[in-house]
């Protein structure tokens, strides 16, 4: 289709068969990123343009069945051979299978391989290597490889999620992607050695772009070793405006129908109203339109902030690795717990008609579901930027300067909440600073008196791990309100557009704290008053809302064809589209089942069974 921008190719497919799924979907959102970053420019030039030509396709064959969130575990091995110049790539054990990998069961014909890599006797860690698993020819499946897909799943019904392992496949080092410290260059007649790959390939196939491999076997560690964790935090970066996406399409379609539905008569011998006006829908539905409005601003920060960064590695420098780590990984699973629990709450606000695929909710809720689990597990993600914000917690202590949005840990935890009948954005942010400072505070004491009492270092990280989830969670939900708060202090927007934004705003703000209320009042940062200027804003704002509800989701400008929805339809005709939906049911082609004669009429009409049996026959 000759797009080059990444986003606007997703966006191309997602209008071409939204939340179907594509077979190629890892080739472009992981395996062409991956030669992008991972890769030397010789090794670019070579690949890059098979690549994108489709003569490469390819996925991010990582996890297995024994480990997916565990890289250090993994089993799948990369033993280097001097004698050939080549890695001998094996799965030793059931375990190290590969399984899950996107395209990977019929569609791809090469993959990235993340192996342990051993070299002169020693382990290296997890590396990756550019594996051929089919002909370029016929798409046979190469010696020394099994693979196929794994069978039926939750949804991704469109995407060949694989098995594959390896029986001692020899590969090259050529495709060890290196970029920077290259020490000792590959000789350059290995370097542009034409790609061939059946069972003798010299070492280059090792991605070898922060890691490198000598002739003689002499390893080169990288400046980092998670820089080869670089393609996960990509993806992390962008599942956060993917899950704002489905969210906000959920949104739309929930909203909408709801601005037609009418149900019950408001009161005997009244008009049926809109159930848009019931308070309770508004409960359910406005704060999450105001969540689909947050983390879309939150996926445009991350993604932003991961290009900066990105940047900044390329050139060598990776003091803010952590960082970019801590906040992905955070708002990776924030986003998608968020989205996927509001999909569901707009499919149940929908009544019956939401539980049929002709609203659309289904297909978005398992498309957007399953990123609470790959690119890093919900919960593990959220304890990893537990583990930066425990060690901002000690440097704070330590009287040291705090970087970005962490600036408010170690903050003096003995101030009251500004909140006012008004609820002023600045108090809501105020608030959730302090319920994040004292989550960080509660679980840095909480591991430091396990150790105090004797515990070891990862006994201690364990028996305080759900204070450090709630910690990790705080500080997310923080920082999509600041956000939020920032744009609509910032943007230049017309008066009439930032009140009907800044309600929308209050809304997340004061939603997320009534619904969080233990966690802002335990250490009595609230008062009882406080809490009812809450309450009766939060009624106020829904009032406020309901006339621009339906403005505010068209605003998100999906067209029909992306929603795939009876319900969310811009032209509101949902009762004429759901009876052409039904009607256009496989099923109804014909009137009477064919199934009837087989089972049905020996049931009902057993003394003519034999015209049954007749039919069965044709
Ligand atoms: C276009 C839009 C598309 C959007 C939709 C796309 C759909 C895609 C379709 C589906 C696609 C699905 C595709 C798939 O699913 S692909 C498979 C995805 N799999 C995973 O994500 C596995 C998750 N596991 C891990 O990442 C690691 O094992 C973790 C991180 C858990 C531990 O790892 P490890 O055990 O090695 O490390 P450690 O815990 O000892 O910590 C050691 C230190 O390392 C730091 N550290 C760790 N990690 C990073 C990092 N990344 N950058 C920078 N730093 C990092 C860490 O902070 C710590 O620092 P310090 O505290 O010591 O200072
Ligand atoms: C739709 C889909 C597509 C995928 N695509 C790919 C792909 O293209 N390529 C690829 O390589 N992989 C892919 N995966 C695999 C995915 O990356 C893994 O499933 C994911 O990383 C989680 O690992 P796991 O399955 O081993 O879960 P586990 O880690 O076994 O998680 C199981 C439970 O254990 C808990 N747990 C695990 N470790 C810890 C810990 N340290 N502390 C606390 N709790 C812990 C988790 O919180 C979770 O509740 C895909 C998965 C899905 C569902």
């Amino acid at each position: 289709m000759g797009i080059t921008d990444m986003q606007e190719a997703f966006y191309y497919r997602e209008c071409a068969a939204a939340h179907e799924n594509s077979p190629l979907g890892l080739h472009y959102a992981m395996f062409l990123p991956t030669i992008n970053k991972q890769a030397t420019p010789e090794q670019k030039k070579k690949w890059l343009p098979l690549a994108e030509n489709y003569k490469m396709i390819g996925t991010y064959a990582q996890t297995e069945l024994g480990h997916g969130t565990f890289i250090r575990g993994l089993e799948t091995t990369a033993t280097y051979d001097p004698k050939t110049k080549e890695f001998i790539l094996d799965s030793p054990t059931l375990t190290s299978k590969k399984y899950w990998p996107g395209c990977l069961g019929k569609t791809s014909n090469h993959c990235v391989v993340m192996a342990q890599l051993y070299t002169q006797g020693k382990s290296h860690g997890p590396h990756m290597f550019m594996v051929q698993i089919r002909s370029m020819e016929d798409h046979s499946v190469l010696p020394g490889i099994e693979v196929g897909v794994i069978g039926n799943k939750f949804g991704y019904g469109t995407n060949d999620n694989g098995f594959l392992s390896f029986d001692k496949l020899r590969i090259p080092r050529e495709n060890m992607l290196m970029r920077y410290s290259q020490v000792g260059r590959i000789p350059r007649e290995n370097m542009l050695m034409r790609y061939s790959q059946v069972s003798r390939i010299p070492r280059e196939n090792m991605l070898m772009r922060y890691s490198q491999v000598h002739e003689d076997g002499t390893y080169v560690k990288p400046q980092n070793a998670k820089l080869a964790y670089g393609s996960m935090v990509l993806i992390r970066s962008s599942i956060v405006s993917d899950a704002a996406r489905g969210l906000a399409q959920a949104c739309v379609i929930s909203i909408r129908y709801s601005a037609v539905r009418r149900q019950t008569e408001a009161y005997p011998g009244g008009e049926e109203p809109q159930i848009l006006d019931y308070q309770t829908q508004q409960y359910r539905l406005f704060p999450l339109l105001a969540s689909a409005y947050s983390l879309q601003l939150a996926g445009k920060y991350v993604f932003n902030t991961y290009l900066e960064v990105n940047d900044q590695i390329e050139k060598g420098n990776l003091e803010s690795m952590p960082e970019l780590h801590a906040l992905s990984a955070g708002l990776k699973a924030f986003s998608t717990y968020e989205a996927s629990a509001g999909i569901e709450v707009c499919r149940i606000c929908c009544g019956g008609h939401g539980y049929s695929q002709a609203s659309g909710l289904p297909k978005i809720y398992v498309d957007v579901v399953p990123g609470c689990t790959y690119e890093g597990e919900n919960t593990v993600m959220m304890l990893q930027t537990a583990r930066y914000l425990m060690k901002c917690y000690s440097r704070a202590k330590q009287g040291q300067k705090l970087p970005g949005f962490v600036q408010y840990i170690g903050q003096n935890l003995n101030k009251k909440s500004c909140m006012s009948e008004e609820v002023a954005l600045g108090c809501l942010v105020m608030a959730y600073e302090h319920r994040a400072a004292r989550l960080v505070e509660a679980a840095a004491m909480r591991m430091q008196s396990l150790i105090q009492g004797g515990k070891k270092q990862h006994e201690a990280w364990n028996g305080s791990s759900v204070q450090l989830f709630w910690a990790a969670k705080a500080h997310c939900h923080l920082f999509c309100v600041k956000n939020f708060v920032d744009a609509i202090q910032a943007k230049s927007l017309s008066s009439k557009t930032v009140t009907v934004m800044k309600s929308v705003c209050q809304l997340y703000g004061v939603h997320g704290i009534l619904e969080n209320l233990g966690e802002f009042m335990q250490d009595g940062f609230f008062s009882g008053e406080q809490v009812g200027y809450l309450q009766r804003k939060m009624l106020a704002l829904f009032e406020n809302i309901r006339p621009n509800a339906v403005a505010l989701v068209d605003a998100f400008d999906y067209p029909d064809m992306v929603l795939g929805s009876c319900l969310g339809r811009y032209d509101g005709q949902v009762y004429q589209a759901l009876y052409d939906y039904a009607k256009s049911a496989p099923m109804n082609q014909t009137e009477i089942h064919s199934t009837y004669y087989k089972h049905l009429k020996p049931l009902i009409n057993p003394e003519t069974t034999s015209d049954a049996m007749q039919f069965a026959k044709l």
